[in-house]
């Protein structure tokens, strides 16, 4: 069981419009009611477009909620159309924002130098990364999967200060894991969690590596959650779909009981 103040951050990716996202996040609120949410931060990140719903949700009903994005600009500002930067995430009181999620390395493209890029973006705009890595089934298979996952962590963090590295999350998601029903056992979470947080230490020393939240990702549903948290390195959860349905993810926040 980890000693740092677990994180469950819920993935929403292209999912529900603003009306359904307003829906969403108030009926979060009402079930996290039953949760201790001083002994968890619970994270959703919604699609750009509900942001400013979210927003005017989680600060009327003060709800014990903070949100994010699921990607942002490596740009400060300009002509790049279609990009949101992190400047305009702060104005909108969003606190985190996902880095490099294997569906846009896969998708779109993006390899170390963009995601490094966008983590320190995330840095310049005072918004919390939450870097994605994870290796898909054939690097499993090959039992490169740990040299795989810190490459990709490695390209991702550098040139951070410790400062910054000290604050950042790491979300190990094997992409084999990722919306197939398939999860990880929590051996092999922990063991690559583990190596992240080894690979931090020799980066950056015991106070950084002590300090980051390491979450896994993957097919987390209320049901599995618990017995992922028992171990050591794993710090919270990275959900997709078990984050669409509020009480199942109040559940999975409310994984102490
Ligand atoms: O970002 C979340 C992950 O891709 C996990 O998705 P999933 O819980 O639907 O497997």
């Amino acid at each position: 069981m980890t000693t740092r103040t677990p994180l469950m951050a819920g993935n929403w990716k292209m999912n529900l419009d603003w009306k359904q996202a307003l829906a969403l996040v108030e009926e979060l609120g009402e079930q996290l009611k039953s949760v201790d949410t001083t002994k968890v931060e619970t994270v959703v990140l919604p699609p750009f477009v509900d942001l400013r719903t979210v927003q005017v949700a989680v600060d009327a009903g003060k709800l014990p909620i903070a949100y994010g994005a699921q990607d942002i600009s490596e740009h400060e500002s300009g002509a790049y159309t279609g990009e949101v930067s992190g400047a305009m995430l702060k104005a909108l009181g969003a606190t985190y924002v996902a880095v490099g999620h294997s569906e846009r390395r896969q998708y779109h493209g993006e390899d170390e130098k963009v995601t490094n890029a966008k983590v320190k973006a995330a840095f310049a705009s005072g918004l919390v990364p939450i870097l994605c890595v994870g290796e898909p089934l054939e690097e499993r298979q090959a039992g490169k999967h740990v040299e795989y996952t810190l490459a990709q962590l490695e390209g991702g963090i550098e040139g951070l200060t410790a400062e910054q590295a000290k604050t950042i999350v790491i979300a190990y998601e094997p992409v084999w894991a990722i919306g197939t029903g398939e999860v990880a056992t929590p051996d092999d979470a922990q063991e690559v969690c583990a190596a992240i947080r080894d690979a931090l230490r020799a980066l950056h020393g015991d106070e950084v590596a002590d300090a980051v939240r390491v979450l896994y990702g993957g097919s987390v549903k209320s049901s599995n959650v618990a017995e992922l948290m028992e171990r050591a390195d794993v710090d919270g959860a990275l959900v997709g779909g078990a984050s669409l349905k509020a009480e199942e993810f109040a559940k999975i926040a409310g994984f102490q009981g």
